[in-house]
């Protein structure tokens, strides 16, 4: 899977999250999936096991940030899971991002998450008090994850080709912040469609309630896969 589409499952139970994904079946391949915290602090560790059982490609969305032996020792934990992808807050240093790539799965990705895309411009300046601009800041900790050997970042879609540029072509560039066009942004600052996504070189995008609260989800993530230049 080079360009995965992350369906997020942000539900407040396995079961509500298996009845979400039973007409999924129906279709050729089987979607990746990303369990946040939400759904992995109700299901916990049990359920990641049953999706991978399942052949769902699980993207575990926990942005860790702690102390460097604290993250590594969770990634160990995490790696036991056999998840694909596993996210850690770039903002956790270079030692914790160390730690963390030292401790994963022979298959697993380590992301790092940049600046959250429900941040605007002015709601990074206000928490942070720093004197970058969001571009810059987001390239600041692409540089800083690609160095330490994380796998690649989360951003919203349009840093995707700035974080390219101070990275690698093969960095993976995953982009959240995705609404079909006409669905609300809800808390999201940095948001764009799947096609302008992809045209801004994003390598992969998670998609929640675009999906998730769509009249007829199966059709929402056919229009995103449509869009993003997949066949669903
Ligand atoms: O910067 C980030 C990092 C992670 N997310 C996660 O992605 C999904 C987006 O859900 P939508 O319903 O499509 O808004 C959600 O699980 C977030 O925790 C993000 O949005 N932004």
């Amino acid at each position: 899977m080079t360009a995965p589409v992350f369906i997020a499952l942000d539900f407040p139970d396995a079961a509500s999250a298996q009845a979400f994904l039973v007409p999924f079946r129906d279709l050729p391949e089987q979607p990746a999936v990303k369990v946040g915290m939400e759904l992995f602090y109700a299901a916990g560790p049990a359920f990641v096991r049953e999706l991978r059982q399942q052949g769902f490609t699980v993207f575990l969305d926990l942005k860790l940030y702690d102390i460097p032996n604290t993250v590594g020792h969770a990634v160990a934990r995490l790696a036991q899971l056999d998840v694909q992808y596993l996210t850690i807050h770039a903002a956790g240093g270079t030692k914790m991002l160390q730690q963390a790539v030292a401790n994963k799965g022979a298959d697993m990705k380590i992301l790092a998450v940049t600046q959250l895309t429900s941040f605007s411009e002015a709601d990074m300046q206000a928490t942070q008090q720093t004197p970058l601009s969001m571009a810059d800041s987001v390239q600041h900790l692409a540089k800083l994850a690609y160095a330490a050997g994380v796998d690649g970042t989360i951003s919203a879609p349009g840093e995707a080709a700035l974080i390219q540029a101070v990275t690698a072509d093969d960095f993976l560039r995953i982009t959240p912040g995705i609404r079909l066009a006409g669905d609300a942004a809800d808390d999201q600052a940095r948001i764009t469609t799947p096609k302008v996504a992809r045209q801004s070189g994003a390598t992969g995008l998670v998609v929640g309630r675009s999906i998730t609260k769509a009249h007829t989800p199966v059709a929402a993530y056919q229009r995103v896969m449509a869009e993003w230049g997949n066949e669903a």
